[in-house]
Order: C-alpha cells, then sequence, then structure tokens
C-alpha cells in the first residue's frame, strides 16, 4: 500500500487521516510520510547492492531537519549547495565525510566551512573556482578533494529551466575543455583529485540521456587514465524524474543498472546524487478552501494555500495532482475549476482545469510536492511559510512550525531617528 491512500473515502498518510493532521497543525501545511522516503532511499540502496556506491540525497530538494535525520540514519550521504545545506546536514546528525559539494558560486567562506568539516569532494564547476579552492585550502594548510563537474552537453528532454547539462546552460566545464583542466588541477596546491562528476538536469524520464552522459563522460576518464591521472569515484548526478500526471520514469534500479554496465570492470566507485526521486512522493501540500468563486468564464476554488508555499506550477507550469481529501461528497455536483491562492498575481494557482467536487471548508491534497516544495516557499504578499508535518506510522510530528508574523517582523528593522 502507498503511503498516501484512501481509505473509507478519506486520504491516509501511512495509519492517519489527513483531515486529523490538518485539524492538529492547520493549513497550509506540508505533510511527509517518514515511510515514503524511506522506500524511496532504499531503492536506491537496492539496485545498487554489491557495488562500491554511495547516494548522496540532493538536500536542495526538501532540506528539512527530520527528512535529512530520517535519510541519514539510513546511511545517506547528501549532496550540498550551500554553507545553509551543510549546518543543515550536520545538524540532522548526516556525516560530513559523506557529503559533496555542488554549485558554480561557492564562496571563500563556504570552502573553508567544508574544508573544515572534511567533507568527500568539492564538485567544481569552473577554473576560476578551482583556484578559489585551492588557494583557501592552501591557506588552511588542508587539501581540499575535487571532481571537475563536467557539462556533457546532453539534451535532458526536460523543461528548459531545469535542463542543466546543455552548452548553453550555466552549469559544469565544456567536456571539451575538462582535460586542460584536470591538468592544471594537478599541478595545483591544496586540490587532490578523486573524481568526475555530471549532472545533466532533473525530471528526467527516460535512460537514454543519462547514459549519453555517462558515456561521454567515461571516455574522459579513459583518457585521464591514460594520462595518468586515476580517479576514484564517477558521480552520474541526480534527476530521475517521478510520476507527476502520466510520466512514466524508469525505476531507480533500471537506471542504477544501466549506468552499473556501462562501468564495466572500470575501478570506480558510483556516486548519485537523486532528489525529487526521493523527497517528491513522499509529501503532500494540504490545502482548505475558502471560498468557491464561479464566474462568466471560469470557476474558481480560492484555497489558503498559494504561490508563496508552492511556486512550481507557477514558475513551471508545472502539473500536481490536486485531490479532495474526503471523497464521499456525492451530495455535491463536479466542476471544473482553477485552484488558485489568495496571492496577487494571476500566475498564483496550483492547478487549472480540475474537475473537483467540493464546497467551502474542503481539504485538498496537492500530490508530489515532497521535493521542491516548502524549499521554494517565500513569504510573499506577507504570508507565513506554512508547517511541515512528518507522520511515522501513527504518529504524527510537527517538524517545522508555521512561520508567524512576529517571527517575520522580528528579522527587520527601521531606520534609527
Ligand atoms: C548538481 C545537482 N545534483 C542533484 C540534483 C537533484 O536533482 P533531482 O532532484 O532531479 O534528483 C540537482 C538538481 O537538479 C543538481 O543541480
Ligand atoms: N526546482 C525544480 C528542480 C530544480 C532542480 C535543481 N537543479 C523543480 O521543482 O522541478
Amino acid at each position: 500500500m502507498t503511503a498516501f491512500h484512501y481509505q473509507d473515502h478519506s486520504l491516509f498518510v501511512e495509519e492517519l487521516p489527513l483531515s486529523q493532521v490538518a485539524e492538529q497543525f492547520g493549513t497550509p501545511c506540508f505533510v511527509y510520510s517518514r515511510r515514503a522516503l524511506q522506500d524511496n532511499f532504499l531503492a536506491y540502496e537496492k539496485a545498487f547492492s554489491g557495488s562500491d556506491h554511495l547516494i548522496c540525497y540532493a538536500v536542495k530538494a526538501n532540506s528539512n531537519l527530520a527528512v535529512l535525520n530520517v535519510l541519514a540514519k539510513l546511511g545517506a550521504g547528501f549532496d550540498i549547495v550551500s554553507g545553509g545545506e551543510l549546518e543543515r546536514v550536520i545538524r540532522a546528525g548526516g556525516d560530513p565525510a559523506k557529503v559533496i559539494f555542488s554549485g558554480l558560486g561557492k564562496t571563500e567562506d563556504e570552502i573553508r566551512a567544508a574544508l573544515n568539516a572534511n567533507i568527500l569532494c568539492f564538485n567544481v564547476e569552473s577554473e576560476a573556482e578551482l583556484l578559489r579552492i585551492s588557494a583557501v585550502a592552501d591557506w588552511l594548510g588542508k587539501t581540499a578533494p575535487i571532481s571537475l563537474r563536467v557539462n556533457p552537453d546532453v539534451d535532458a528532454g526536460t523543461h528548459p529551466y531545469i535542463s542543466t547539462g546543455l552548452k548553453e546552460n550555466k552549469f559544469g566545464i565544456d567536456i571539451n575543455r575538462a582535460l586542460s583542466v584536470y591538468e592544471q588541477a594537478k599541478t595545483l596546491p591544496g586540490i587532490s583529485i578523486v573524481g568526475i562528476d555530471c549532472h545533466i538536469g532533473s525530471q528526467l524520464t527516460t535512460v537514454a540521456p543519462f547514459l549519453d552522459a555517462v558515456d561521454r563522460v567515461l571516455q574522459l576518464v579513459d583518457t585521464l587514465s591514460e594520462r595518468g591521472i586515476k580517479l576514484t569515484h564517477i558521480d552520474v548526478g541526480g534527476g530521475l524524474g517521478v510520476t507527476y500526471r502520466d510520466e512514466t520514469p524508469p525505476d531507480p534500479s533500471v537506471l542504477v543498472s544501466a549506468v552499473r554496465d556501462r562501468l564495466g570492470d572500470r575501478a570506480l566507485g558510483l556516486i548519485m546524487e537523486p532528489g525529487r526521486s526521493i523527497a517528491a512522493n513522499a509529501g503532500v501540500l494540504l490545502t482548505r478552501v475558502e471560498f468557491l468563486k464561479p464566474t462568466e468564464h471560469k470557476n474558481f476554488a480560492i484555497v489558503d494555500g498559494a504561490m508563496n508555499d508552492l511556486l512550481r506550477p507557477s514558475l513551471y507550469s508545472a502539473w500536481q495532482d490536486i485531490v479532495p481529501v474526503e471523497t464521499n461528497r456525492d451530495d455535491i455536483q463536479s466542476y471544473c475549476y482553477d485552484v488558485v491562492g489568495p496571492v496577487c498575481e494571476s500566475g498564483d494557482f496550483l492547478g487549472k482545469d480540475r474537475d473537483l467536487a467540493i464546497a467551502a471548508g474542503d481539504l485538498l491534497a496537492v500530490k508530489s510536492a515532497g521535493a521542491y516544495g516548502f524549499v521554494m516557499s517565500s513569504n510573499y504578499n506577507t504570508r507565513n511559510r506554512a508547517a511541515e508535518v512528518m507522520v511515522d506510522g501513527a504518529q504524527c510530528h510537527l517538524v517545522r512550525q508555521r512561520e508567524t508574523i512576529d517571527y517575520q517582523l522580528s528579522l527587520e528593522t527601521v531606520l534609527p531617528e
């Protein structure tokens, strides 16, 4: 049984009705299932079994401490992109020795903090960054383990905003220039070359672009080896998609086994950086209908969740399923609604043209909101960020409080007289 399922016309998460969670913690509210997180992570572990590997969960997808802690307890590594994410991993009990640091604008402070924490590897995205890491490491009297993130110029076939492995994208070092950057890295103080990395985009629904990228990267690995640059790992990034609507992404086992085949007998450890495929379907956004507003052209369901809570529909026109929490509303007629928030933007919607039998006061769940949900939220319109709750069996834990206006205002001040 999936973590989110209907029982007696009511949507449950694990053993708890979502209506009870809403009653207890209010709406809008992100609700995560511990079991779903674990199952999703363990699906990767199983796929890798018997091989030298590390699954570095991409913290950006959902950085709630409880989420990180659940994964840390399962032995996960972490892919971070900021000093803040490093702090979160450490606070959640994650092992810094299993942390890889991606991202293309690492500051000196962030590099210093990561070196002091003795992380596993820096994924370097430019020559300028390489020089900066070398200088900071040398100054600290430390050695920075590095991989170059190469840009293999592969079309991931995903939304242009979340494609990262094309020449025109800002990410990574052009694969055709990587050899000379590795040669340069070899000569720099404070640098130890340990691996190679690529990440071509997010929400990929076929294996082919991954394998294209891996083939190109492995060609470079072999050339490097001929030049005496021996790597200990290859990091093939994250990006495996999930089913939001009718996508049929491959199972992690299919992807991992195809990548393992490509590696052949090369003595390389394998790292992956999945985010969405671990967190997305482990969470929903719970929201309540405030008003129904029929107009001549459209029916609007105005809910208490908005683009500031879940930005994906507004930002990428992303489609996420919206379902009623109680389905025994035979008394109510179904209409086609745009499900919109109260924010003063026409782009503020959670879903368009949804057939729903609902009344004011009803609860809705926006599905697949466990990844790139809360982490992309904002205070726009001076709304308070939603609460986050994790369900574990029949237990429900508030893992982040709803923000208050007092909290928001406590961060600000006016100019002195
Ligand atoms: C460098 C890097 N690694 C991992 C990820 C995680 O990707 P996803 O959540 O699609 O698995 C991303 C996001 O696209 C990323 O930029
Ligand atoms: N935030 C994006 C994914 C970006 C992945 C990070 N590189 C989404 O919601 O789909």
